[in-house]
């Protein structure tokens, strides 16, 4: 299953002169791990929308619309549409929020260029229809084409905002000690810095709480057979986001930021 193109690239880790700062990155990490479990409930939530529809193949169709004059998929034009809205909103001037596709965006739109910004969102796009979506849902199509693609770039939204939360976690284990993180960032070892930031106890609550989750909200959506038949393997599937994928990245995010942080 493709999913046409994809994101950008050449925008990932882009390593700038200064230090992008806000208000979050003063918050202590109880009050970011309390957004990141709010987050928690757009992106568990998010799955069953999409899980609602068919493949639909159609909608990763690179060439779709071509003779409509529309470059790329049905996908990819969603989520290039929302975020040129978003982006006259502002919401690009926050470093845990980052484009699919910051090409399509005038430069206006885009953080100022003094900014350590990590971007792992082509990483993201991949496992999200490489991995995440055939396990997802069902094969072939019903013709819910819109709102398959629309589903599609909610789910790539809240996954995406939870790992560049990331950014906010380093951050603030960077203030609390600051002297081994000098250390490991002067050595630029990953491993070491790997290591400081990781705490498994908390990665093994993050996982059972969203296990739960997933688990209360299946129940809820199965109300007849077939459903229950459907939903059955969500809540591990969910799991298996979060532990494979989601807070891996997300802890990827913190290395590649800490890495830069003294440049
Ligand atoms: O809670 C933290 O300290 C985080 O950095 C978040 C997170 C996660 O992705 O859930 C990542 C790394 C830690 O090992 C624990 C949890």
């Amino acid at each position: 299953m493709s999913s046409a193109a994809g994101p950008d690239k050449e925008y990932g880790n882009t390593v700038n002169r200064e230090t992008f700062r806000t208000s979050l990155d003063f918050l202590n990490l109880e009050s970011i791990s309390r957004s990141l479990i709010c987050q928690e409930d757009s992106t568990i939530y998010c799955l069953p929308e999409r899980a609602q529809y068919g493949y639909n193949a159609f909608i990763y169709e690179a060439d779709a619309f071509a003779e409509d004059g529309l470059e790329g998929s049905l996908v990819e034009h969603v989520v290039k549409e929302s975020e040129m809205f978003h982006a006259k909103l502002g919401r690009f001037e926050s470093a845990s929020e980052r484009p699919f596709f910051p090409k399509e965006l005038p430069d206006m739109f885009l953080p100022p260029n003094q900014c350590v910004i990590i971007d792992v969102n082509h990483k993201m796009w991949d496992v999200y229809f490489q991995n995440l979506l055939p396990n997802l849902v069902k094969e072939g199509s019903d013709g819910f084409y819109a709102s398959s693609a629309v589903r599609d770039a909610n789910c790539l939204l809240a996954i995406s905002k939870r790992v560049h939360t990331g950014r906010f976690f380093a951050e603030s284990k960077f203030t609390a000690n600051t002297k081994e993180y000098t250390a490991a960032i002067k050595a630029q070892d990953k491993e070491a810095l790997m290591n400081l930031l990781s705490y498994p106890k908390v990665e093994e609550n993050v996982k059972e709480r969203v296990l739960m989750k997933a688990k209360k909200l299946a129940e809820e959506v199965a109300v007849n057979e077939e459903s229950q038949a459907a939903y059955k393997i969500y809540p591990s599937l969910v799991r298996e986001l979060y532990a494979r994928w989601v807070i891996p990245l997300t802890k990827e995010v913190q290395v590649e930021y800490l890495l830069r942080r003294l440049s």
